[in-house]
C-alpha cells in the first residue's frame, strides 16, 4: 500500500511516481492538520457530494452573470440543506457545515454565509432566552434569512460615529429606527441585498434624549411570503465586487421604522419598558459575532492559500519548461530552485496558519462558555490574539497566493487555475471585520498595556509572558547544534520582544516632552504596527512549534519538522533587518539560515505532492483544471476554454455591428 493515498489507475504517470516518493501516510498528515474526526468526516462528505449531482455546478461559475451565480448558489444551497442529514454527521457542527459548503457551493458565497457565520452567533452570544426561543430556533431551522448589518456608508471602522438611531418610544414600549443621512445607510452586509428578511442592526440607542451608543437590534426587514421590503424600509445591492460576486451585498434604509422594544438583544445590555438602562458586564460585548469570524477566518484563510499551494505545486509537476543541463531535457518546472522558494513556504504558511485556527477557536469556545456565565476576562487576550492573526494571516495569505499564481505562469492568470477566485475572497478579509492596520493598532494597544505591567514584574496574560524574560545580546544560530531549531525560535521571541520596549519606550519618551498620549501613539503608529506583526508572526512560529512536538508518529513529525524548519528560515529572512539593527544576528549567521533553507528546499521536494494532498482537497472542492488531483492539464484546458461562452458561435454580433462596417469602409477608402 502507497504512503500518499491518493494515487488512482488513469492518472498522469509524473504524479504517481511522485506521490510514491512519500515519507509518510498522507492520510495520517490529513490528520494532523484537521484533526483525526473532522479529517475522516471531510473525505466522507466529499464522496457524498460527488455522488449527489443535484448538488453539482451546473457549468463552471467562471461563465456565469451576477444574477446566475446568485441562483445557482441558492439552488444548491437549498438542496444542501435537503440532503444534509445524509451527508453530515452533525449538521450542528459550524466545521463539517462548512466543508460540506466547500464541496457543494465553494467560495463565491450564499444567501446563508453571514446567517451562519454572524446572524446566529450574535443571537447565540447576545439574545436571552426568550428571544434566542424567538429567532435563535427558526434560524437554525431555516425559516428566515438573516445577516448582520452594521456597516455604514460613511462608518465602517469607527463604530462609535455610526449614525443609525434605535430610539426608545415608552408610550408604545417601540424603538424608531432611523436612518438620518445617506452617510448613515447600512453598506456591505453580505446577503443583505436580496436575499435575507431578517437583520441584526448595529443603531445608537436613544432613551429620553440621551445616547447610549451603539446596541443591536433585529429587525424584520422583507416580508415573509411577497419577500417584498416592508414599510420604512429601503434595501438594495451594492454592485459588483473584486470577487465573491455569488454573494448578494447589501444596503440598507430606515425611515422611522418602529420595532418592539423586546427587539433589542438583551442577554447583556437590557432596556425595560420604563426606559431604564442596564449596562452589559462589559463594554465590548456586542462586539462578539465579530470575534467569532475573526476567529474562524484564521483556518478558512489558512485553507484558501492551502488551495493556491496544491494547484500550484500540482501543476509544477505536470508542466516542463527549460532544461537544467543543456540536452538533458526539459525539467518539471518544480525542479528548479526558485519555484521551490517561491512555493514552499507558503505551503508551511499554509500549515501553520490552519493550526494557529485550531488553537484560536479552542480559545474563542472557552471565552463564549465563560460569557455565558458573565465571565469575561479573558476577552481582551482573544480580541488582541484574534486581532493580530486575523490581519497577519490575511496580508500573508494574500501574498502567498499571488506568488503561487506568479508561479503557475500565464495559465495562473486563467479562472481556470482557479486561484484568482480564492484569491479575490481571501483578499477581502483584509477588509472585513476589522481593516488590517486598525486591527493591528488594537493588538498594539494590548502590547503597550502588557509593558506597563511587565514594568511591574507582572504578566497581563499567557500570551505576552515572554516579554518578561530578558534579552539575550547574541543569537546562538549556527553557533549550537541545530536540535529542534531552538535559536531560531528564540529570535522571533527577541525580535518581538525588542520592538515592542522600543516603541514603548519612545512613547514614554515623547509624552515626557510633554506631547499627548493621543498624538504620541501616531506619530508612532507603524512602528505601534509593527510591533503587533511581529508579536503576531512570533505566535504564528511558537504554534508551529507546538503542533510538531505533540505529533506522535515519527514519519510525521519529521514531515512537519522540515516545513517548520523552512518556515523559521524563511520568516526570519523576511525580518532580518529587525535582528540586525541591534546585531543580535550577525550577517555569517544570516548565510547560514539561507543555506540551510536551500538545503530544506531540496528535503521537501520529494514530499512537495503528499504535502498537498494530505489537505485532501476534492477537485469539486478545489474547483481547478490546473490542480486536478490526476495532472490531466492540458486536454482539460482546452475542455474548458471550449465552454466560454464567447464561443457559443463563430462569429458574434458585435463584428457585424462594429467591426466588418469599419473593415469595408476602410477598403472602399483604399479602392477610391
Ligand atoms: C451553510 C453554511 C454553513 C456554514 C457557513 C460557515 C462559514 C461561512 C464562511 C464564510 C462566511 C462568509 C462570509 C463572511 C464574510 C464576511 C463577513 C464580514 C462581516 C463584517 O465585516 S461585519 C463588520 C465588521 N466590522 C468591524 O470589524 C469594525 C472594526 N472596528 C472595531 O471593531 C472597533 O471599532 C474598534 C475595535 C476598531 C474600536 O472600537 P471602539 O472605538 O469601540 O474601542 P476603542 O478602540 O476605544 O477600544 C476600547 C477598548 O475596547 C477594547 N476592545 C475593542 N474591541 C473589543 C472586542 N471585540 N473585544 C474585547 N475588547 C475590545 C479595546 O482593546 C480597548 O481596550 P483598552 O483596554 O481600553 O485598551
Ligand atoms: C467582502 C466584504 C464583506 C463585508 N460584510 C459585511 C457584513 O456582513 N456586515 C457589515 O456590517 N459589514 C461588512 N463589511 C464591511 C467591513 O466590515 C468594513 O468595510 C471594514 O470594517 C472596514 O471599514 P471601512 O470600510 O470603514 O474602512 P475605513 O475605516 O474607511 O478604512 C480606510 C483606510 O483608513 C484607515 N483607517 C481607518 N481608521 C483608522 C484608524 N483609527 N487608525 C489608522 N488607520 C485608520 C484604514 O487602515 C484604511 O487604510 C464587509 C466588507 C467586505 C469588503
Amino acid at each position: 500500500m502507497p504512503l500518499n493515498k491518493e494515487i488512482q489507475p488513469g492518472d498522469n504517470d509524473e504524479l504517481t511516481r511522485e506521490r510514491l516518493q512519500a515519507t509518510f501516510d498522507t492520510q495520517q498528515m490529513a490528520a494532523a492538520l484537521w484533526g483525526s474526526d473532522l479529517a475522516r468526516k471531510r473525505r466522507e462528505l466529499a464522496k457524498k457530494v460527488d455522488k449527489l449531482t443535484v448538488l453539482h455546478d451546473s457549468k463552471d461559475m467562471s461563465f456565469m452573470t451576477r444574477e446566475e451565480k446568485l441562483s445557482e448558489n441558492a439552488r444548491k444551497v437549498v438542496q444542501m440543506f435537503a440532503h444534509v442529514a445524509d451527508i453530515v454527521e452533525d449538521p450542528s457542527d459550524d466545521a463539517e457545515m462548512f466543508h460540506l459548503s466547500s464541496n457543494a457551493i465553494g467560495h463565491e458565497g450564499h444567501p446563508f454565509g453571514v446567517h451562519f457565520v454572524m446572524f446566529i452567533p450574535a443571537l447565540k452570544a447576545q439574545a436571552d432566552d426568550e428571544q434566542r426561543e424567538k429567532w435563535l430556533m427558526p434560524a437554525l431551522g431555516l425559516q428566515l434569512i438573516g445577516t448582520y448589518a452594521q456597516t455604514e456608508l460613511g462608518h465602517g471602522t469607527n463604530l462609535r460615529a455610526l449614525e443609525t438611531m434605535a430610539t426608545f418610544d415608552k408610550a408604545t414600549d417601540e424603538f424608531v429606527i432611523h436612518t438620518p443621512t445617506v452617510t448613515a445607510l447600512k453598506w456591505w452586509p453580505g446577503s443583505l441585498g436580496k436575499s435575507s428578511n431578517h437583520a441584526v442592526v448595529s443603531a445608537n440607542l436613544i432613551i429620553d434624549g440621551k445616547s447610549y451608543g451603539h446596541h443591536n437590534f433585529m429587525v424584520q426587514i422583507r416580508d415573509e411570503n411577497t419577500h417584498k421590503p416592508l414599510k420604512g424600509i429601503t434595501v438594495g445591492d451594492i454592485g459588483p465586487k473584486m470577487a465573491y460576486n455569488a454573494s448578494d451585498n447589501g444596503f440598507l434604509g430606515f425611515d422611522h421604522h418602529r420595532i418592539p422594544r423586546r427587539n433589542m438583544l438583551m442577554r447583556h445590555a437590557k432596556v425595560d419598558k420604563n426606559g431604564v438602562y442596564t449596562k452589559p458586564p462589559h463594554a465590548k460585548i456586542g462586539y462578539s459575532a465579530m470575534v467569532h469570524v475573526r476567529s474562524v477566518m484564521i483556518g478558512h484563510q489558512g485553507m484558501f492559500l492551502g488551495s493556491a499551494s496544491t494547484i500550484a505545486i500540482r501543476y509544477s509537476l505536470v508542466r516542463r519548461q527549460g532544461e537544467i543541463k543543456e540536452g538533458s531535457g526539459e525539467v518539471k518546472i518544480l525542479d528548479y530552485q526558485t519555484q521551490q522558494h517561491r512555493l514552499f513556504p507558503q505551503l508551511a504558511r499554509a500549515y501553520v496558519f490552519m493550526f494557529a485556527g485550531k488553537e484560536v477557536r479552542e480559545l474563542y469556545q472557552k471565552v463564549l462558555s465563560d460569557m455565558e456565565k458573565g465571565e469575561t476576562t479573558l476577552l481582551a487576550d482573544l480580541h488582541a490574539l484574534t486581532s493580530g492573526l486575523k490581519s497577519v494571516v490575511t496580508h500573508l495569505c494574500v501574498a502567498g497566493m499571488e506568488q503561487c499564481r506568479m508561479a503557475c505562469g500565464g495559465h495562473g492568470y486563467s479562472r481556470a487555475s482557479g486561484i484568482p477566485e480564492i484569491w479575490g475572497v481571501a483578499v477581502g478579509g483584509c477588509t472585513y471585520e476589522g481593516e488590517n492596520m486598525v486591527m493591528l493598532l488594537q493588538l498594539a494597544r494590548y502590547l503597550m498595556k502588557a509593558v506597563k505591567e511587565t514594568k511591574k514584574g507582572k504578566s497581563l496574560g499567557r500570551l505576552v509572558d515572554y516579554l518578561l524574560l530578558p534579552q539575550d545580546r547574541h543569537s546562538l544560530i549556527g553557533r549550537v547544534p541545530q536540535g529542534e531549531y531552538g535559536p531560531h525560535l528564540a529570535a522571533f521571541e527577541h525580535i518581538a520582544r525588542r520592538q515592542i520596549f522600543k516603541v514603548a519606550d519612545e512613547l514614554t519618551k515623547l509624552q515626557d516632552k510633554g506631547m499627548s498620549k493621543e498624538i504620541a501613539w501616531q506619530k508612532k503608529a507603524v512602528e505601534l504596527q509593527r510591533a503587533a506583526r511581529l508579536h503576531t508572526r512570533f505566535y504564528l512560529a511558537a504554534c508551529f512549534h507546538r503542533k510538531v512536538q505533540s505529533v506522535v508518529d515519527g514519519r510525521i513529525r519529521e514531515a512537519l519538522a522540515d516545513l517548520y524548519h523552512l518556515h523559521l528560515n524563511y520568516e526570519l529572512l523576511d525580518m532580518v533587518n529587525y535582528a540586525l539593527e541591534d546585531a543580535y544576528l550577525k550577517a555569517d549567521q544570516v548565510d547560514f539560515i539561507r543555506e540551510d533553507m536551500y538545503r530544506l528546499l531540496e528535503t521537501i521536494r520529494p514530499n512537495a505532492i503528499s504535502l498537498v494532498d494530505a489537505f485532501e482537497f476534492s477537485d469539486r472542492e478545489l474547483r481547478s483544471v490546473l490542480g486536478r488531483r490526476d495532472g490531466h492539464v492540458y486536454e482539460n484546458l482546452y475542455k474548458w476554454a471550449k465552454e466560454s461562452e464567447l464561443n457559443r458561435a463563430d462569429v458574434l454580433p458585435y463584428f457585424d455591428k462594429y467591426l466588418k462596417p469599419m473593415m469595408l469602409a476602410a477598403r472602399q477608402r483604399s479602392n477610391i
